[in-house]
Protein backbone atom coordinates (compact mmCIF):
# COMPACT_ATOMS: atom_id res chain seq x y z
CA UNK A 1 0.00 0.00 0.00
CA UNK A 2 1.40 3.36 -0.85
CA UNK A 3 1.35 6.13 0.84
CA UNK A 4 0.74 10.04 0.18
CA UNK A 5 0.67 13.15 2.11
CA UNK A 6 -1.08 16.52 0.77
CA UNK A 7 0.42 18.99 2.24
CA UNK A 8 -0.84 22.73 1.82
CA UNK A 9 1.19 25.59 3.04
CA UNK A 10 -0.08 29.57 2.26
CA UNK A 11 2.72 29.93 -0.53
CA UNK A 12 2.73 26.35 -2.02
CA UNK A 13 0.89 22.76 -2.08
CA UNK A 14 2.29 19.53 -2.61
CA UNK A 15 1.25 15.91 -2.59
CA UNK A 16 4.57 13.73 -1.26
CA UNK A 17 4.54 9.60 -1.84
CA UNK A 18 6.09 7.92 1.71
CA UNK A 19 6.87 4.38 2.50
CA UNK A 20 9.74 2.53 4.60
CA UNK A 21 12.34 0.79 2.09
CA UNK A 22 15.23 -1.23 3.28
CA UNK A 23 14.37 0.38 7.09
CA UNK A 24 14.51 3.95 5.69
CA UNK A 25 11.69 6.32 5.25
CA UNK A 26 11.64 7.12 1.47
CA UNK A 27 9.83 9.74 0.12
CA UNK A 28 9.08 11.23 -3.75
CA UNK A 29 7.41 14.79 -4.45
CA UNK A 30 5.51 13.98 -6.98
CA UNK A 31 3.13 17.05 -7.51
CA UNK A 32 3.57 20.63 -6.75
CA UNK A 33 1.33 23.40 -7.37
CA UNK A 34 1.04 26.99 -6.13
CA UNK A 35 -0.76 29.08 -3.17
CA UNK A 36 -1.67 32.34 -2.72
CA UNK A 37 -4.75 34.43 -1.92
CA UNK A 38 -5.84 36.65 -4.50
CA UNK A 39 -7.54 40.11 -3.51
CA UNK A 40 -11.15 41.00 -4.96
CA UNK A 41 -13.08 44.07 -3.69
CA UNK A 42 -11.26 44.91 -1.17
CA UNK A 43 -11.42 40.95 0.27
CA UNK A 44 -8.40 38.49 0.28
CA UNK A 45 -9.79 35.31 -1.10
CA UNK A 46 -8.37 31.27 -1.22
CA UNK A 47 -9.14 29.16 -4.46
CA UNK A 48 -9.99 26.07 -2.47
CA UNK A 49 -10.96 24.83 -6.04
CA UNK A 50 -7.80 25.20 -7.39
CA UNK A 51 -6.50 23.35 -4.27
CA UNK A 52 -8.83 19.99 -4.65
CA UNK A 53 -8.38 20.05 -8.18
CA UNK A 54 -4.48 20.47 -7.39
CA UNK A 55 -5.05 17.19 -5.13
CA UNK A 56 -7.35 15.29 -7.57
CA UNK A 57 -4.12 15.79 -10.22
CA UNK A 58 -1.89 14.66 -8.06
CA UNK A 59 -4.08 11.15 -7.18
CA UNK A 60 -4.34 10.88 -10.75
CA UNK A 61 -0.82 11.14 -11.87
CA UNK A 62 0.42 8.62 -8.98
CA UNK A 63 -1.74 6.20 -10.50
CA UNK A 64 -0.04 6.69 -13.77
CA UNK A 65 2.82 5.82 -12.00
CA UNK A 66 1.76 2.57 -10.90
CA UNK A 67 -0.43 3.62 -7.14
CA UNK A 68 -3.27 1.10 -7.65
CA UNK A 69 -4.19 1.49 -3.29
CA UNK A 70 -2.73 4.53 -1.59
CA UNK A 71 -3.38 6.07 1.72
CA UNK A 72 -3.53 9.80 2.02
CA UNK A 73 -3.72 12.12 4.97
CA UNK A 74 -4.26 15.84 4.22
CA UNK A 75 -2.81 19.22 6.06
CA UNK A 76 -2.61 23.15 5.43
CA UNK A 77 -2.81 26.40 6.98
CA UNK A 78 -5.13 26.88 9.84
CA UNK A 79 -7.56 29.70 11.16
CA UNK A 80 -9.67 29.86 8.05
CA UNK A 81 -13.06 28.34 7.52
CA UNK A 82 -15.62 27.39 5.02
CA UNK A 83 -19.02 27.55 5.13
CA UNK A 84 -21.10 24.82 3.79
CA UNK A 85 -25.18 25.05 3.34
CA UNK A 86 -27.60 22.69 3.31
CA UNK A 87 -27.11 21.62 -0.13
CA UNK A 88 -23.45 20.76 0.59
CA UNK A 89 -22.50 23.82 -1.41
CA UNK A 90 -20.22 26.79 -0.50
CA UNK A 91 -21.84 30.10 1.22
CA UNK A 92 -19.37 31.87 0.00
CA UNK A 93 -15.45 31.89 -1.35
CA UNK A 94 -13.03 30.62 1.38
CA UNK A 95 -11.63 34.44 2.81
CA UNK A 96 -8.07 34.47 3.57
CA UNK A 97 -6.70 35.13 7.37
CA UNK A 98 -4.28 37.90 6.09
CA UNK A 99 -7.83 39.90 5.25
CA UNK A 100 -8.14 42.88 6.75
CA UNK A 101 -11.84 42.20 8.46
CA UNK A 102 -10.53 41.50 11.45
CA UNK A 103 -7.74 44.02 12.23
CA UNK A 104 -10.01 45.34 15.38
CA UNK A 105 -11.95 42.21 16.10
CA UNK A 106 -9.73 41.62 19.09
CA UNK A 107 -10.57 44.98 20.68
CA UNK A 108 -14.56 44.55 19.89
CA UNK A 109 -14.84 41.10 21.43
CA UNK A 110 -12.85 41.98 24.39
CA UNK A 111 -15.62 44.30 25.66
CA UNK A 112 -17.69 41.25 26.45
CA UNK A 113 -15.41 38.33 27.58
CA UNK A 114 -11.93 39.67 28.55
CA UNK A 115 -8.49 38.62 27.09
CA UNK A 116 -7.38 36.68 30.48
CA UNK A 117 -11.19 34.73 30.25
CA UNK A 118 -10.41 33.60 26.83
CA UNK A 119 -7.05 32.49 27.28
CA UNK A 120 -7.59 29.78 30.26
CA UNK A 121 -10.55 28.84 28.28
CA UNK A 122 -8.67 28.16 25.12
CA UNK A 123 -5.17 28.48 26.21
CA UNK A 124 -4.70 29.94 22.39
CA UNK A 125 -2.99 32.98 21.38
CA UNK A 126 -3.95 36.10 20.36
CA UNK A 127 -3.67 36.27 16.65
CA UNK A 128 -5.93 38.73 14.93
CA UNK A 129 -7.08 36.44 12.06
CA UNK A 130 -8.27 33.81 14.52
CA UNK A 131 -11.39 31.72 13.22
CA UNK A 132 -12.77 33.39 16.17
CA UNK A 133 -12.48 36.85 15.18
CA UNK A 134 -13.60 35.46 11.28
CA UNK A 135 -16.71 34.64 12.30
CA UNK A 136 -17.29 37.48 14.42
CA UNK A 137 -16.91 39.49 11.56
CA UNK A 138 -18.90 37.20 9.24
CA UNK A 139 -22.17 38.13 7.87
CA UNK A 140 -25.34 37.09 10.11
CA UNK A 141 -26.97 35.84 7.09
CA UNK A 142 -23.97 33.76 5.89
CA UNK A 143 -24.09 32.15 9.53
CA UNK A 144 -27.91 31.39 8.86
CA UNK A 145 -27.62 29.68 5.95
CA UNK A 146 -24.41 27.54 7.40
CA UNK A 147 -25.50 24.12 7.70
CA UNK A 148 -21.51 23.07 8.70
CA UNK A 149 -18.25 25.42 9.41
CA UNK A 150 -15.11 23.53 7.78
CA UNK A 151 -11.75 23.84 8.80
CA UNK A 152 -9.91 23.89 5.25
CA UNK A 153 -8.46 20.42 5.54
CA UNK A 154 -11.95 18.99 6.62
CA UNK A 155 -13.39 20.69 3.89
CA UNK A 156 -11.12 19.20 1.20
CA UNK A 157 -11.57 16.02 2.72
CA UNK A 158 -15.62 16.23 2.19
CA UNK A 159 -15.09 16.84 -0.97
CA UNK A 160 -13.31 14.15 -1.64
CA UNK A 161 -15.07 11.63 0.23
CA UNK A 162 -18.19 13.22 0.90
CA UNK A 163 -17.68 12.31 5.06
CA UNK A 164 -17.66 15.57 7.03
CA UNK A 165 -15.34 15.95 10.62
CA UNK A 166 -13.79 18.15 12.86
CA UNK A 167 -9.72 17.56 13.15
CA UNK A 168 -9.04 18.86 16.65
CA UNK A 169 -5.33 19.89 15.55
CA UNK A 170 -6.98 22.70 13.12
CA UNK A 171 -9.56 23.27 15.17
CA UNK A 172 -7.91 24.23 18.28
CA UNK A 173 -6.17 27.19 16.39
CA UNK A 174 -10.18 28.71 16.16
CA UNK A 175 -9.45 29.71 19.67
CA UNK A 176 -13.15 28.38 20.00
CA UNK A 177 -12.28 25.43 22.18
CA UNK A 178 -12.36 24.89 25.92
CA UNK A 179 -9.33 23.08 26.55
CA UNK A 180 -10.70 21.32 30.04
CA UNK A 181 -13.67 20.65 28.13
CA UNK A 182 -12.26 19.15 25.28
CA UNK A 183 -14.90 20.61 23.04
CA UNK A 184 -16.44 24.24 21.94
CA UNK A 185 -16.94 26.66 24.73
CA UNK A 186 -20.25 27.34 24.89
CA UNK A 187 -19.99 30.93 25.84
CA UNK A 188 -17.80 32.32 22.80
CA UNK A 189 -20.08 30.18 20.47
CA UNK A 190 -23.16 32.21 22.00
CA UNK A 191 -21.26 35.41 21.44
CA UNK A 192 -21.23 34.42 17.57
CA UNK A 193 -24.67 33.05 17.45
CA UNK A 194 -23.40 29.87 16.54
CA UNK A 195 -24.60 26.36 17.08
CA UNK A 196 -22.05 23.42 18.37
CA UNK A 197 -23.93 20.98 15.35
CA UNK A 198 -23.09 23.97 12.92
CA UNK A 199 -19.61 21.76 13.42
CA UNK A 200 -19.36 17.90 12.28
CA UNK A 201 -18.20 15.77 14.70
CA UNK A 202 -14.31 15.66 16.42
CA UNK A 203 -11.56 13.37 14.41
CA UNK A 204 -8.56 13.00 15.94
CA UNK A 205 -5.07 11.97 13.82
CA UNK A 206 -4.61 8.09 12.72
CA UNK A 207 -8.93 8.36 12.74
CA UNK A 208 -9.94 6.69 9.24
CA UNK A 209 -12.36 9.79 7.27
CA UNK A 210 -13.68 7.15 4.33
CA UNK A 211 -12.50 6.52 0.60
CA UNK A 212 -12.18 9.09 -2.23
CA UNK A 213 -15.39 8.84 -4.08
CA UNK A 214 -13.73 8.42 -7.71
CA UNK A 215 -17.21 9.17 -9.38
CA UNK A 216 -16.94 12.53 -8.09
CA UNK A 217 -14.28 13.42 -10.67
CA UNK A 218 -15.32 11.07 -13.85
CA UNK A 219 -12.48 13.02 -15.77
CA UNK A 220 -9.78 11.78 -13.65
CA UNK A 221 -8.43 8.38 -13.39
CA UNK A 222 -7.70 7.68 -9.52
CA UNK A 223 -6.36 5.19 -7.22
CA UNK A 224 -8.51 3.33 -4.84
CA UNK A 225 -7.39 5.80 -1.92
CA UNK A 226 -8.25 5.35 1.53
CA UNK A 227 -8.26 9.21 3.73
CA UNK A 228 -6.74 9.07 7.03
CA UNK A 229 -7.15 11.96 9.32
CA UNK A 230 -3.61 13.25 10.17
CA UNK A 231 -2.20 16.55 12.00
CA UNK A 232 -4.33 18.35 9.43
CA UNK A 233 -3.29 21.38 10.67
CA UNK A 234 0.19 21.76 8.76
CA UNK A 235 2.67 22.77 12.13
CA UNK A 236 0.73 19.71 14.03
CA UNK A 237 2.60 17.33 10.89
CA UNK A 238 5.38 19.47 10.87
CA UNK A 239 6.13 18.76 14.90
CA UNK A 240 5.22 15.27 14.12
CA UNK A 241 8.25 15.13 11.79
CA UNK A 242 10.68 16.21 14.06
CA UNK A 243 13.73 13.98 13.72
CA UNK A 244 14.12 14.56 17.80
CA UNK A 245 15.57 11.82 19.44
CA UNK A 246 16.54 13.04 22.98
CA UNK A 247 14.42 15.13 25.59
CA UNK A 248 15.14 18.52 26.10
CA UNK A 249 14.27 19.66 22.40
CA UNK A 250 12.77 22.54 20.77
CA UNK A 251 11.25 22.74 17.13
CA UNK A 252 11.18 25.32 14.47
CA UNK A 253 8.69 24.88 11.89
CA UNK A 254 10.17 27.56 9.32
CA UNK A 255 7.85 28.47 6.07
CA UNK A 256 5.78 31.47 5.50
CA UNK A 257 5.38 31.40 9.46
CA UNK A 258 7.99 30.41 12.04
CA UNK A 259 6.41 28.17 14.86
CA UNK A 260 8.81 27.92 17.71
CA UNK A 261 8.13 25.77 20.98
CA UNK A 262 7.79 22.60 22.53
CA UNK A 263 5.15 19.72 22.30
CA UNK A 264 4.14 19.38 26.22
CA UNK A 265 1.69 16.39 27.51
CA UNK A 266 -0.37 18.88 28.84
CA UNK A 267 -1.11 22.80 28.39
CA UNK A 268 0.98 25.78 29.80
CA UNK A 269 -1.78 28.44 30.92
CA UNK A 270 -0.05 30.75 33.09
CA UNK A 271 -0.19 34.82 33.16
CA UNK A 272 3.46 34.56 31.77
CA UNK A 273 2.66 32.51 28.75
CA UNK A 274 0.04 35.17 27.89
CA UNK A 275 1.92 37.89 28.78
CA UNK A 276 4.35 36.40 25.97
CA UNK A 277 1.28 35.32 23.46
CA UNK A 278 2.35 31.85 23.17
CA UNK A 279 -0.11 29.37 22.37
CA UNK A 280 -2.08 25.38 23.09
CA UNK A 281 -2.62 24.13 19.86
CA UNK A 282 -3.40 20.46 20.32
CA UNK A 283 -1.08 17.92 18.68
CA UNK A 284 -1.26 14.84 17.72
CA UNK A 285 -1.66 11.75 19.99
CA UNK A 286 -2.83 14.26 22.65
CA UNK A 287 -0.17 16.43 23.27
CA UNK A 288 0.35 20.31 23.00
CA UNK A 289 1.87 22.28 20.95
CA UNK A 290 3.02 25.05 23.24
CA UNK A 291 4.78 27.50 20.54
CA UNK A 292 4.68 31.32 19.39
CA UNK A 293 3.74 32.28 15.81
CA UNK A 294 6.90 34.62 14.44
CA UNK A 295 6.02 36.46 11.07
CA UNK A 296 8.76 33.74 9.47
CA UNK A 297 9.48 33.47 6.02
CA UNK A 298 6.55 35.51 4.81
CA UNK A 299 8.59 39.03 4.90
CA UNK A 300 11.56 37.64 3.23
CA UNK A 301 8.99 36.08 0.44
CA UNK A 302 7.14 39.73 0.56
CA UNK A 303 10.76 41.51 0.04
CA UNK A 304 11.58 39.11 -2.97
CA UNK A 305 8.02 39.90 -4.33
CA UNK A 306 8.74 43.79 -4.38
CA UNK A 307 12.26 43.41 -5.99
CA UNK A 308 13.07 44.09 -9.32
CA UNK A 309 15.23 41.65 -10.18
CA UNK A 310 14.24 38.29 -9.53
CA UNK A 311 15.79 35.81 -7.00
CA UNK A 312 15.55 32.30 -5.51
CA UNK A 313 16.12 31.82 -1.85
CA UNK A 314 19.21 30.45 -2.33
CA UNK A 315 20.43 33.21 -4.13
CA UNK A 316 18.84 36.04 -1.63
CA UNK A 317 20.67 33.85 1.30
CA UNK A 318 23.99 34.63 -0.98
CA UNK A 319 23.35 38.11 -1.46
CA UNK A 320 22.74 38.11 2.82
CA UNK A 321 25.97 36.39 3.38
CA UNK A 322 28.16 39.17 1.01
CA UNK A 323 26.28 41.94 2.67
CA UNK A 324 27.92 43.92 5.95
CA UNK A 325 26.91 43.05 9.58
CA UNK A 326 23.04 44.16 9.84
CA UNK A 327 22.92 47.22 11.62
CA UNK A 328 19.34 46.95 12.61
CA UNK A 329 16.69 45.37 14.77
CA UNK A 330 13.65 45.33 13.89
CA UNK A 331 10.75 43.51 16.02
CA UNK A 332 9.43 41.68 12.53
CA UNK A 333 6.30 40.36 15.28
CA UNK A 334 4.88 44.11 14.34
CA UNK A 335 1.55 44.04 13.01
CA UNK A 336 2.76 46.40 10.75
CA UNK A 337 4.58 43.76 8.63
CA UNK A 338 1.21 41.83 8.39
CA UNK A 339 0.32 42.38 5.25
CA UNK A 340 2.04 45.62 3.84
CA UNK A 341 1.65 47.00 0.78
CA UNK A 342 5.17 46.67 -0.07
CA UNK A 343 7.14 44.84 2.64
CA UNK A 344 10.75 46.98 1.19
CA UNK A 345 9.06 50.24 1.88
CA UNK A 346 7.64 48.82 5.38
CA UNK A 347 11.25 47.85 6.46
CA UNK A 348 12.84 51.21 5.36
CA UNK A 349 10.30 53.17 6.74
CA UNK A 350 10.69 51.34 10.27
CA UNK A 351 14.32 52.07 10.04
CA UNK A 352 13.60 55.48 9.50
CA UNK A 353 11.22 56.53 12.16
CA UNK A 354 13.70 54.35 14.60
CA UNK A 355 16.45 56.82 13.32
CA UNK A 356 18.20 53.46 12.08
CA UNK A 357 20.46 52.94 9.13
CA UNK A 358 18.25 52.18 5.99
CA UNK A 359 18.78 49.33 4.48
CA UNK A 360 19.22 49.66 0.47
CA UNK A 361 20.77 46.29 -1.52
CA UNK A 362 18.89 43.40 -1.82
CA UNK A 363 21.87 41.95 0.21
CA UNK A 364 20.90 44.79 3.18
CA UNK A 365 17.61 43.82 3.70
CA UNK A 366 17.70 40.45 3.54
CA UNK A 367 20.54 40.48 6.05
CA UNK A 368 18.33 42.33 8.28
CA UNK A 369 15.47 40.02 8.08
CA UNK A 370 17.85 36.60 8.41
CA UNK A 371 19.42 38.21 11.52
CA UNK A 372 16.46 39.63 13.06
CA UNK A 373 14.55 36.36 12.59
CA UNK A 374 17.35 34.44 14.14
CA UNK A 375 17.02 36.82 17.00
CA UNK A 376 13.29 36.44 17.77
CA UNK A 377 13.64 32.89 17.71
CA UNK A 378 16.68 33.39 20.28
CA UNK A 379 14.46 35.06 22.42
CA UNK A 380 11.48 32.63 22.12
CA UNK A 381 13.48 30.18 23.58
CA UNK A 382 14.65 32.12 26.21
CA UNK A 383 10.79 32.90 27.21
CA UNK A 384 9.68 29.34 26.30
CA UNK A 385 12.66 28.26 29.13
CA UNK A 386 11.57 30.80 31.34
CA UNK A 387 7.87 29.94 31.08
CA UNK A 388 8.14 26.32 31.12
CA UNK A 389 10.87 25.76 33.62
CA UNK A 390 12.44 23.63 30.85
CA UNK A 391 15.76 23.51 29.79
CA UNK A 392 16.17 23.20 26.16
CA UNK A 393 19.16 21.65 25.14
CA UNK A 394 18.36 21.49 20.66
CA UNK A 395 16.67 23.55 18.30
CA UNK A 396 15.35 21.63 15.17
CA UNK A 397 14.57 23.62 12.37
CA UNK A 398 11.98 21.69 9.97
CA UNK A 399 10.47 23.50 7.14
CA UNK A 400 11.52 25.06 3.63
CA UNK A 401 12.93 27.56 5.98
CA UNK A 402 15.56 24.89 7.31
CA UNK A 403 17.48 25.54 4.06
CA UNK A 404 18.35 28.94 4.73
CA UNK A 405 22.16 27.91 6.66
CA UNK A 406 22.54 31.68 7.07
CA UNK A 407 20.68 31.82 9.78
CA UNK A 408 20.50 28.19 11.08
CA UNK A 409 24.50 29.65 11.69
CA UNK A 410 23.21 32.67 13.49
CA UNK A 411 20.11 31.04 15.67
CA UNK A 412 23.04 28.84 16.81
CA UNK A 413 25.77 31.69 17.57
CA UNK A 414 23.24 33.92 19.66
CA UNK A 415 20.78 31.32 21.27
CA UNK A 416 23.69 29.21 22.17
CA UNK A 417 21.83 26.00 21.27
CA UNK A 418 22.54 23.09 18.90
CA UNK A 419 20.53 23.97 16.36
CA UNK A 420 19.61 20.76 13.80
CA UNK A 421 18.33 21.50 10.55
CA UNK A 422 15.91 19.16 7.96
CA UNK A 423 14.00 17.77 6.90
CA UNK A 424 12.85 20.47 4.54
CA UNK A 425 9.49 18.76 4.00
CA UNK A 426 8.91 18.06 7.64
CA UNK A 427 5.29 18.15 7.68
CA UNK A 428 4.32 16.15 4.50
CA UNK A 429 6.85 13.24 6.92
CA UNK A 430 4.93 14.04 9.84
CA UNK A 431 1.71 13.54 7.65
CA UNK A 432 3.16 10.08 6.38
CA UNK A 433 4.27 8.94 9.84
CA UNK A 434 0.61 9.15 11.33
CA UNK A 435 -0.74 7.31 8.01
CA UNK A 436 2.05 4.72 8.95
CA UNK A 437 1.41 4.65 12.29
CA UNK A 438 -2.78 4.24 10.95
CA UNK A 439 -1.73 1.50 8.91
CA UNK A 440 0.53 -0.04 11.95
CA UNK A 441 3.43 -0.07 9.81
CA UNK A 442 4.84 1.76 12.35
CA UNK A 443 4.41 1.39 16.55
CA UNK A 444 4.21 4.99 17.82
CA UNK A 445 5.29 8.63 17.29
CA UNK A 446 8.97 7.78 18.22
CA UNK A 447 9.43 4.85 16.32
CA UNK A 448 8.52 7.24 13.52
CA UNK A 449 10.90 10.04 14.83
CA UNK A 450 13.50 7.97 14.73
CA UNK A 451 13.16 6.69 11.25
CA UNK A 452 13.12 9.82 10.04
CA UNK A 453 16.38 10.91 11.74
CA UNK A 454 17.82 7.63 10.09
CA UNK A 455 16.65 8.59 6.34
CA UNK A 456 17.28 12.13 6.18
CA UNK A 457 20.48 14.00 6.21
CA UNK A 458 20.21 16.68 9.00
CA UNK A 459 22.70 19.19 9.42
CA UNK A 460 23.91 19.74 12.74
CA UNK A 461 24.98 23.59 14.03
CA UNK A 462 27.05 23.72 17.15
CA UNK A 463 27.36 27.35 18.87
CA UNK A 464 30.69 26.77 20.12
CA UNK A 465 32.13 26.77 16.77
CA UNK A 466 34.79 29.41 16.02
CA UNK A 467 32.91 30.47 12.82
CA UNK A 468 30.18 31.77 15.19
CA UNK A 469 32.33 34.11 17.18
CA UNK A 470 31.93 36.87 14.30
CA UNK A 471 28.24 36.38 14.49
CA UNK A 472 27.94 36.92 18.25
CA UNK A 473 29.98 40.15 17.77
CA UNK A 474 27.59 40.68 15.32
CA UNK A 475 24.60 40.17 17.62
CA UNK A 476 26.07 42.47 20.43
CA UNK A 477 25.86 45.19 18.22
CA UNK A 478 21.97 43.92 16.51
CA UNK A 479 20.42 43.47 20.30
CA UNK A 480 22.19 46.88 21.59
CA UNK A 481 20.63 48.72 18.73
CA UNK A 482 17.71 46.59 19.22
CA UNK A 483 17.54 48.17 22.81
CA UNK A 484 17.98 51.32 21.80
CA UNK A 485 15.01 51.30 19.05
CA UNK A 486 12.72 49.87 21.76
CA UNK A 487 13.50 52.85 24.11
CA UNK A 488 13.58 55.61 21.05
CA UNK A 489 9.80 54.05 20.30
CA UNK A 490 8.26 53.93 23.40
CA UNK A 491 9.64 57.69 23.91
CA UNK A 492 8.60 58.42 21.10
CA UNK A 493 5.35 57.29 21.54
N1 LIG B 1 16.91 26.80 -1.03
C1 LIG B 1 16.43 27.56 -0.04
N2 LIG B 1 17.28 28.32 0.69
C2 LIG B 1 16.82 29.10 1.70
N3 LIG B 1 15.50 29.20 2.03
C3 LIG B 1 14.63 28.46 1.31
C4 LIG B 1 15.03 27.61 0.25
N4 LIG B 1 13.91 27.02 -0.26
C5 LIG B 1 12.85 27.48 0.46
N5 LIG B 1 13.29 28.34 1.40
C6 LIG B 1 12.47 29.04 2.38
O1 LIG B 1 11.35 28.21 2.70
C7 LIG B 1 10.16 29.00 2.63
C8 LIG B 1 8.98 28.12 2.26
O2 LIG B 1 8.92 27.13 3.27
P1 LIG B 1 7.85 25.95 3.10
O3 LIG B 1 7.98 25.30 1.77
O4 LIG B 1 7.94 25.11 4.32
O5 LIG B 1 6.52 26.81 3.14
P2 LIG B 1 5.07 26.32 2.68
O6 LIG B 1 4.88 24.94 3.18
O7 LIG B 1 4.91 26.55 1.25
O8 LIG B 1 4.15 27.34 3.40
P3 LIG B 1 3.65 27.25 4.89
O9 LIG B 1 4.73 27.82 5.71
O10 LIG B 1 2.42 28.04 4.90
O11 LIG B 1 3.44 25.80 5.19
C9 LIG B 1 10.43 30.05 1.60
O12 LIG B 1 9.66 31.21 1.86
C10 LIG B 1 11.92 30.33 1.78
O13 LIG B 1 12.11 31.39 2.69
C1 LIG C 1 -2.44 31.17 10.48
C2 LIG C 1 -1.96 30.04 11.32
O1 LIG C 1 -1.31 30.48 12.44
C3 LIG C 1 -1.15 29.23 10.43
O2 LIG C 1 -1.82 28.02 10.18
C4 LIG C 1 0.22 28.84 10.87
O3 LIG C 1 0.13 27.99 11.98
C5 LIG C 1 0.76 28.15 9.66
O4 LIG C 1 0.36 28.43 8.57
C6 LIG C 1 1.82 27.19 9.80
O5 LIG C 1 2.23 26.78 8.52
MG1 LIG D 1 4.26 24.12 4.88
Amino acid sequence: MTHIAVDIGASSGRLVIGDIKNGKLTIEEIHRFANGFTERNGTYYWDIDHLLTEIVKGLAYAKTLGVKRCTLGIDTWATDYVLVDQEGKRVQEVIAYRDKRTERTIEKITKHISKKDIYEKTGIQFLSFNTLYQLYEEKKENLEKTKMIMTVPDYLGYKLTGCAVTEVTSASCTQLLNVKEKDFDQDLLQLLSIEREQFPPFSYPGDMLGYVRNEYFPDYDLPETKVIIVGSHDTASAVAGVPAAEKNWAYLSSGTWSLIGIESDAPIITEKSLFYNYTNEWGVFGTYRFLKNIMGMWIIQEVRRHLTKDYNFAQMVDEARKAPPCKQFINFNDQRFFNPDNMVEEIQKYCRETLQPVPQSTGEIARCVFTNLAILYSLSIDEIESISGRTIDSLYIVGGGSQNDFINEMTAAVSRKTVFAGPSEATAVGNILIQLIAEKKLANLQEGRNLVLNSFSIKRFDPRESGNDALKEQFKQAVFSWICTEYRLHKKN
